[in-house]
């Protein structure tokens, strides 16, 4: 694969057998889902929300490997507890399921099935189709014997609900040990479909992560200016990279921020008297970026002039258009 940020990675010869496509991984609140995502991603930037135009779906982060790349994302619906009732729940699950290739329905080693598991594996059944992996998670608190037992008590949940195949696959891992998480994602990759890659390789989750905090930075830039500069303000992320040396609960992403008006004037609008314009943007724009990444950042925000750039497609490249 090349590496062109910002561009989709096309895919070459050897790319031939490629799989690419979206899972989420369901289960019930504390099942293991967020630490098996970061273990399955295994990177270092905080894998957080972000809506490309492509999905519905929040993608909580992309795992990217030789033969494949899984884009994990979130359903809303699938772990809601029972306050839609019925058809609604049933539809909205299908529905927000509908994009997905896969499913992994995580059910941790060491909390006997309850009903709470039994009706998400329901929904799951509900909405057919769609292969569902069960993922016995957290193998590592409860010795061998009782993995065994859990997953025999898994088997038999999937049969019950799934029909006489069951579940896919049952697949046991531990992400704090990172005992078999490289053969869940080969698992999981099994069932996408033949794809060029979805997203570029090199920055994993860069790609998503900037095109929500442009838009929140654009928001912020809009406002109260709207009528001013509605089309004339493009922002562009140049980078976003942890600070070094930072202890643990202590990071801090920089953030690096390009803002193109089209002229001077509107060059003066956006950055206001004395730069105050500017610094308000940046406050109220880190706020939302902070709750988006969770974590806290340093804004660094620059207006240019790029004369036009709505009109010329060189510019338009340049700006990520
Ligand atoms: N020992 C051990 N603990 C784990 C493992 N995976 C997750 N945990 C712990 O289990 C708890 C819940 O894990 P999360 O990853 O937050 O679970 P979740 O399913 O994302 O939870 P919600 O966000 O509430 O839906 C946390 O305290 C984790 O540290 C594991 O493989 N081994």
């Amino acid at each position: 694969m090349t590496k062109q940020k910002g561009k989709l990675a096309m895919p070459t010869p050897k790319d031939e057998g490629f799989r690419a496509g979206f899972a989420v991984l369901a289960g019930r609140p504390n099942a293991g889902k967020s630490t098996l995502t970061n273990a399955l991603v295994g990177q270092k930037v905080a894998i957080t929300s972000a809506k490309p135009q492509t999905t519905r779906h929040t993608i909580r982060g992309i795992v990217h490997r030789e033969g494949y790349q899984l884009v994990l994302v979130d359903t809303p619906g699938l772990h809601r507890p029972r306050t839609l009732l019925g058809k609604r729940l049933n539809d909205l699950v299908a529905d927000t399921l509908s994009e997905v290739d896969a499913i992994g329905f995580c059910l941790p080693a060491n909390e006997k099935i309850g009903p709470g598991d039994r009706y998400i594996a329901q929904q799951l059944a509900n909405v057919g189709k769609k292969p569902v992996v069960a993922i016995v998670t957290k193998t590592d608190t409860v010795d061998r014997q009782a993995v065994t037992e859990q997953l025999i008590a898994v088997e038999k949940l999937g049969r019950e609900v799934m029909g006489e195949s069951g579940f896919a696959d049952v697949v046991p891992v531990s992400a704090v040990e990172e005992f078999q998480v490289e053969t869940l994602a080969s698992v999981l990759a099994g069932y996408m479909p033949l794809s060029p890659a979805l997203y570029p390789d090199g920055d994993l989750t860069d790609e998503p992560e900037a095109v929500m905090v442009a838009e929140l930075i654009r928001e912020a830039a809009l406002e109260g200016v709207r009528d001013e500069l509605p089309h004339s303000l493009a922002v562009v992320v140049e980078e976003i990279i942890p600070r070094e040396g930072r202890t643990e609960g202590h990071e801090l992403l920089d953030v690096r921020v390009n803002l193109y008006v089209e002229r001077p004037s509107q060059k003066a609008i956006v950055i206001g008297k004395g730069g105050a314009r500017l610094r308000e943007v940046g406050t109220n724009a880190r706020l939302g970026i902070e709750a988006l990444l969770g974590t806290r950042i340093y804004l660094d925000l620059h207006v240019k002039v790029a004369k036009d750039w709505q009109r010329d497609p060189k510019q338009l490249v340049k700006l990520g258009f």
